[in-house]
């Protein structure tokens, strides 16, 4: 098992349950049954731990595993962080037969706070009221489907600025029953019907011109929404029919974030004159082994050009494809300064099915309008100096977590070469797995 930047080292036994099947590929694996309970002996590695299943002892993937003493539970899986230690402790314990987390996903939707949070972010709101517009001609006597519709605001944005035959909102949320006396607030309810229930679970009357949605959550795929688009879009989008977004793209940038680094990091050398430096191993776990949610990356802290990781075709992808998706990068540094991380982004795109329509981009970089999505910062242990003309390069692999449907883990590889390519003068080797949030 290769040794991880992070690598626990503690030795603990713990007793966990197996969430998911897995069948072992090497002999000193194990293999497990949902529901096995075993002991786990040591956590050597980060993915990888040593454990004991009725008398035989192995190796079980962590990713499968859910502890037995810690309760879990997730206050929302929103976008702004993650549940916090105390959140676990004091949390219920999870129902393993809800691995899409619905209560907790759909209910957190059932209040205000992320629709305002959302309706308050123009640039995305705008970046779909501009699709409708640039498309009104294209969509009269469409069918169009708004999948996790919310407020709605997105069908009213289509049934008054165009003229659709029908608009099915669909949102699964106890949010619809306000979604329906908005739609009759605003005069939409002949063209508008709300649909409540999960979308991929909904009958329809027949196939959509359109399926659009706002699904994308923090680094483009956190909440696994888009799984709900690919099966609708497989089951309700006819032939030749328009997806909204129509395309995908993660990006990533290596950056500085000496901010972050000291609020988290620095501070604990002298707080108030006095050496609380013990405390940061405890820091670097606490505030660095996940990512960090809603960061705001300035353009002065990229430290070369964004790069384009993922890219995501949404007429070809599909379920399986959401499992493991992997991208290269190879950055040229372009000022000196300290590598502390990488910060990633999405885009997405919008063709317009209009002649003479222009297709409309929703970024949420650093370079464009911000959103509330902001960015998600990936921080390293140790920063590492940089200097202008040094390499940065890897790869990037999101692993969709087997067991909690709605989150992923995602790794990091990089290589920082200082000096030409063929005299490399020195070069850092790096490897590092975020939890999100699982
Ligand atoms: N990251 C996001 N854009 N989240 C928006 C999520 C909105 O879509 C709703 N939603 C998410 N998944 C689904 C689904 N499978 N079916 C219906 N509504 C959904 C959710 O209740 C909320 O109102």
């Amino acid at each position: 098992m290769e040794e991880s930047e992070n690598a626990e080292k503690d030795v603990c036994a713990d007793e966990f349950v197996a969430l998911s099947d897995f069948t072992a590929d090497g002999t000193n694996q194990l293999s497990l049954r949902r529901g096995d309970r075993l002991v786990v002996l040591s956590r050597q590695c980060e993915d990888w731990w040593w454990a004991e299943l009725r008398g035989v002892v192995g190796y079980v993937p962590a990713g499968h595993l859910l502890q037995c003493r810690l309760s879990t539970s997730t206050s929302n899986l929103s976008a702004d962080s993650a549940p916090s230690p105390e959140e676990q402790q004091n949390g219920q314990a999870q129902d393993l037969e809800d691995p899409w987390q619905d209560e907790e996903y759909f209910g957190s939707y059932g209040t205000l706070k992320l629709h305002l949070e959302m309706l308050l972010d123009q640039s995305r709101t705008e970046a779909y009221r501009q699709v409708v517009l640039n498309n009104r001609d294209f969509l009269r006597d469409k069918v169009v489907l708004d999948l996790g519709c919310g407020t709605g605001i997105i069908s009213l944005f289509c049934a008054q600025l165009a003229q659709p035959a029908k608009v099915f909102a669909v949102e699964a949320s106890s949010m619809a029953h306000y979604t329906r006396q908005l739609v009759k607030q605003n005069g939409c309810e002949d063209v508008v019907s709300v649909l409540q229930g999960r979308a991929e679970h909904i009958q329809l009357p027949h196939k959509v011109d359109v399926l659009v949605s706002e699904w994308m959550g923090n680094c483009l795929l956190f909440e696994f929404m888009v799984e709900a688009v690919l099966q609708v879009r497989q089951r309700w989008l006819a032939e030749g029919g328009v997806m909204w977004p129509s395309s995908a793209a993660l990006l990533l940038v290596p950056c500085q974030a000496h901010s972050y680094y000291t609020e988290s990091m620095s501070f604990w050398k002298n707080p108030y004159g006095l050496d609380f430096s013990p405390l940061q191993p405890l820091a670097q776990q606490e505030f660095f082994s996940k990512p960090k949610f809603s960061h705001i990356l300035e353009p002065h802290n990229c430290l070369s050009v964004p790069s384009v990781v993922l890219n995501l075709n949404m007429y070809t992808l599909t379920v399986e494809d959401l499992e493991e998706m992997a991208g290269q990068f190879s950055f040229c540094v372009n000022k000196p300064g300290d590598f502390h991380g990488f910060c990633a982004w999405f885009s997405v795109g919008f063709d317009s099915r209009q002649a003479g329509g222009d297709a409309v981009e929703l970024n949420t970089g650093p370079f464009s309008e911000p959103t509330h999505w902001k960015q998600t910062l990936f921080m390293l242990d140790s920063p590492v100096s940089v200097q202008q003309g040094d390499s940065i390069s890897g790869s990037i692999v999101l692993r969709r977590n087997p067991a909690w449907r709605r989150h992923m883990s995602v790794t990091l590889n990089w290589t920082c070469r200082t000096g030409t390519e063929d005299d490399c003068k020195a070069s850092s080797v790096g490897t590092k797995t975020f939890p999100m949030w699982r």
